[in-house]
């Protein structure tokens, strides 16, 4: 018998819903659990079935799918559709126009089906945030990610923090100013949170040519209904297998971080994409990828509420908590 139809479940028999009934199969249920426990052969996967149905009585058959499936679902597209093209560093499978979404009051949409390693994307976000470009502070905390594109002294050029922060202006017939996109959006969403015009943009076509890389997220909008507080990326080039974990991760803390600073409850993060695509040499990673079955989702805690200024967070402020993930997968990365 298949652990997932232990409940036997027909919605017209009219005994369906009897409180016998369902305490009975409760009772079987966890007879049934424990008896699995026991015998050392059941897989974590059964095990977390049954625990499930035993706290909800829904089977994970009629259960919504989990967020995290998006993810799976794309990074399946892209193995199974996506065109082959030999690019700038590498062979890719790449489709053009795709998007998924995540309601961050669910809990933190950090990939369960590998194990992400959360303080780099807690450290590069912190990273954009005192619009650093030079990777001497993620190196101050163990962080390499850059590296490999940063020049002998650790720079990356005018790239996220620098357009985030200080976009240079020189448009007031030469009178310079910086532009603290930040600040203006969260200036914006306390003023008029209803506004169409909370936007941060790091594609700054004047500076492109100096940066390292130009910006893959490069535009975001923030919405505000129901005091709740939502954010749409649109991301031009994704690295569906290595950069779009991080980028899902880093953009749902943005949100949480910016929700704090505004006074809002956290909505959704809606992620578009333009050419989303998996590098050859992660195609078997994929494939393993796509064995697992995604676990509960985290949540995140922000240990603290009193910084004058988004960038003031320390990375041990921020903790992820009940992050039960399947092992890492590593890849390399096409420089
Ligand atoms: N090809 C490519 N893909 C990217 O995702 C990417 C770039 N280039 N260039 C700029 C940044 C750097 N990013 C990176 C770079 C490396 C990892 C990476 O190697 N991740 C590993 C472990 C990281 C760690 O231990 O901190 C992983 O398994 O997720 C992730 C994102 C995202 N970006
Ligand atoms: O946050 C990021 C940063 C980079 N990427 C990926 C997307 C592409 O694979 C490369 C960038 O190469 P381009 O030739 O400039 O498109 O980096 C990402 O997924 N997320």
């Amino acid at each position: 018998m298949r652990p997932n139809s232990f409940v036997a479940r027909d919605p017209a028999d009219p005994e369906h819903w009897s409180r016998s009934r369902l305490v009975g199969e409760v009772q079987a249920l966890r007879a049934r659990r424990d008896e699995l426990l026991r015998g050392a052969n059941a897989s974590v996967e059964t095990i977390r079935a049954l625990r499930h149905q035993c706290r909800t009585g829904r089977t994970p058959d009629t259960d919504p799918p989990h967020p995290e499936q998006q993810y799976l679902d794309l990074l399946r597209d892209c193995l199974e559709n996506g065109v082959y093209r030999e690019g700038r560093n590498g062979g890719t499978f790449g489709l053009f126009g795709r998007q998924i979404r995540f309601d961050l009051s669910q809990g933190f949409p950090a990939l369960t089906t590998k194990r992400l390693h959360f303080r780099s994307i807690v450290v590069e976000l912190l990273w954009f945030l005192r619009g650093d470009t030079n990777t001497a502070f993620l190196h101050e905390h163990g962080v390499t990610i850059w590296d490999e594109w940063a020049d002998e002294t650790g720079e990356l050029g005018p790239v996220y923090g620098k357009q985030w922060r200080s976009w240079s202006d020189y448009s007031n017939h030469g009178n310079f100013r910086d532009i603290d996109q930040v600040a203006n959006l969260t200036a914006g969403l306390k003023n008029d949170p209803y506004g169409r015009r909370h936007i941060v943009t790091a594609w700054n076509p004047a500076d492109i040519d100096e940066m390292a890389l130009p910006p893959c997220h490069c535009l975001f909008q923030f919405f505000v209904a129901d005091e709740k507080l939502s954010c749409h990326l649109y991301q031009r080039s994704a690295d569906v297998f290595l950069g779009v974990p991080f980028n899902i991760a880093s953009y749902a803390l943005l949100v949480h971080l910016i929700a704090l600073e505004v006074g809002l409850e956290v909505g959704e993060f809606v992620h578009s994409f333009g050419d989303v695509h998996l590098y050859e040499n992660h195609v078997e990673q994929a494939h393993e990828q796509l064995t697992r079955t995604p676990r509960a989702m985290p949540f995140l805690h922000i240990a603290r509420h009193d910084v004058d200024d988004i960038a003031q967070y320390q990375p041990r402020n921020i903790v992820l908590c009940d992050y039960d993930p399947h092992p890492a997968i590593r890849a390399e990365v096409s420089a």
